[in-house]
This record gives structure tokens, sequence and C-alpha cells, in this order.
């Protein structure tokens, strides 16, 4: 008899390279990032600016290839795709939330947050529709256009399109990047109960020491590797490993610059 085997990753990353450019314009954006991202977890990625996050993100999310390493998800390996299956991959398994919203203006709410579905000829499961809009607490405003909504009711929107086909994984981009903390503080809460109560895997890009601290986990990068990393985080501790970090970058540039 076999024995039970605990689920695979949601994704898992080997040995990530990824370098732009050439010559003397080259730069290494991830140095050989390796990373499993559990299912059903709440994941931050922080780091400095230049650290590698978003071409981590964008790689995980199959919208850019590294030059090495591999990139799953689930037990799907994206550098054995072609275009196509990449393209019905991204469709049908994962989820984006972006900084911007990005949003069609001419559509509702409701139908914005259908429009993956429509795209992929898939018909929208009713009661996790309502659920999902129960959960982003958006009833009477799902005939509205995205411009008689809030910067934060847009981006609720935004998150209840890529909850409502349940993808494998939601990548979001500095989700609340453009919010005032009070709509960011609604976004982050819907995301976290998206993950608790409705067992969504997530992965977020942020800055925010106050947004990381939402999440089960939180995986600090800098210059392209994965440095440190914090389970069932609060702001002070996030906050002590930026500033760990960023002492720890100043003394890397006054040594070079001494040497
Ligand atoms: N298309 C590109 N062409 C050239 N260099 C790039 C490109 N995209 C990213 N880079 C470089 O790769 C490195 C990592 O960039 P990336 O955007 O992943 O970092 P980040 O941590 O997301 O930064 P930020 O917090 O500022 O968004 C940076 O040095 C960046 O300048």
């Amino acid at each position: 008899m076999t024995e039970p085997s605990a689920p695979p990753p949601a994704a898992s990353v080997r040995d990530l390279v990824k370098t732009y450019g050439t010559g003397q314009a080259r730069v290494t954006a991830l140095a050989g990032v390796t990373l499993d991202l559990a299912q059903g977890e709440f994941t931050a990625v922080m780091g400095p600016s230049g650290s590698g996050k978003s071409t981590l993100m964008h790689c995980c999310a199959g919208l850019d290839t590294g030059d090495s390493g591999s990139v799953r998800i689930g037990d799907t390996e994206l550098t054995r795709l072609k275009d196509k299956e990449l393209t019905r991959l991204r469709r049908d398994r994962i989820g984006f939330v972006f900084q911007s919203f990005n949003l069609v203006p001419t559509l509702t709410a409701r139908e914005n947050i259908l429009l993956p579905l429509a795209i992929a000829g898939r018909r929208p499961d009713e009661g996790f529709f309502e659920t999902v809009v129960d959960t982003v607490g958006l009833g009477p405003r799902l005939g509205h256009r995205p411009n008689e909504l809030s910067g934060g009711q847009q981006q609720r929107v935004a998150v209840a399109r890529a909850l409502v086909s349940r993808p494998d994984i939601v990548f979001a981009d500095e989700p609340t990047g453009n919010l005032d903390s009070q709509s960011g503080a609604e976004v982050l809460g819907l995301l976290r109960r998206s993950v608790h109560e409705v067992g969504q895997t997530v992965v977020m890009v942020t800055h925010d020491p106050v947004a990381a601290a939402y999440t089960d986990r939180v995986v600090f990068l800098a210059d392209g590797l994965v440095v440190d990393e914090l389970r069932d985080p609060d702001r002070e501790q996030v906050l002590a490993v930026m500033t760990r970090m960023t002492a720890a970058a100043l003394d890397a540039g006054a040594s070079d610059g001494g040497a």
C-alpha cells in the first residue's frame, strides 16, 4: 500500500536564473532562486527595488521565461510548454491582480468579474460566484462600471475576477500600491479570506510591511536570491528584516567603494 503523500506545492522554482541585456548592459535579475509555494497559503515577496520580485512573479506566472532552472505550476513544468499551452495554462490555472486594476471600462463590475470565464468559454458556477461576490462585498455595485467605483472597489472587482475561475494560484503585483490605507486594508483582508476561507493560494509582491503582515509567510529577495523568510509575520518583524537587509546592502556598497 502506498502512503498518502503531501499535496505538491502550488508552484515550485528551482535554480531559476534570469538575465537581461548583454555585455556591459547585462543585468542578473534572478541569480538562482529556489522556492516552493505551498497550496492554500498567502505568501508575500519583498525586497529592495531591483531585487527581482517582479521578474520572479512573471516567470512563475508564465509571462516570462528564465535562462536556466525550472518553474512548475502544480506538476506542470512551464519551460516544456509551447506558447499555446502556456497561454491556456495562464488562462485556466492562474489569476492575476495588478497595481492598476486593469478593468475593462465599458463593462460593469459583474461583466468584468465574469470576463475570464467568458473568454475561456466556461459557464460560471453560480454558487461560487455568489460566494466570491459576498466575500468581496460588492453586491449592490455589481451593475456599476469602473468609473462609478472607488479605487478600492475597483481593486475588489479585480480580486473577484482573479478568484472566480478558481485558479491554482493568484499572483498579485503590489495590489494595494494605488490605494489609501483603508481601501488597501479591505483588499488585503479579502485576499486573506480567499486563502483561509476558500483555500485559494495567493502570492503577492509588496513593499509595505503592513501588507506583508496579512500573509502567512514572507520571502525576502536581495540581488536575485532568496535571502530570508518569516512565518506568520507581524509588521515589526518585517521591518526588522528590511532594516537588516538595508544595512547589509550599505555595508556591501561601502566595502565595494573601498576596494
Ligand atoms: N525588461 C528588462 N530589461 C532590462 N533589465 C530589466 C528588465 N526588467 C527588469 N530588469 C532589471 O532586472 C532587475 C530586477 O528587476 P525587477 O523588476 O524584477 O525588480 P523588483 O524587485 O520587482 O523591483 P521594483 O521593486 O523596483 O519593482 C533590475 O535590475 C531591473 O532593472
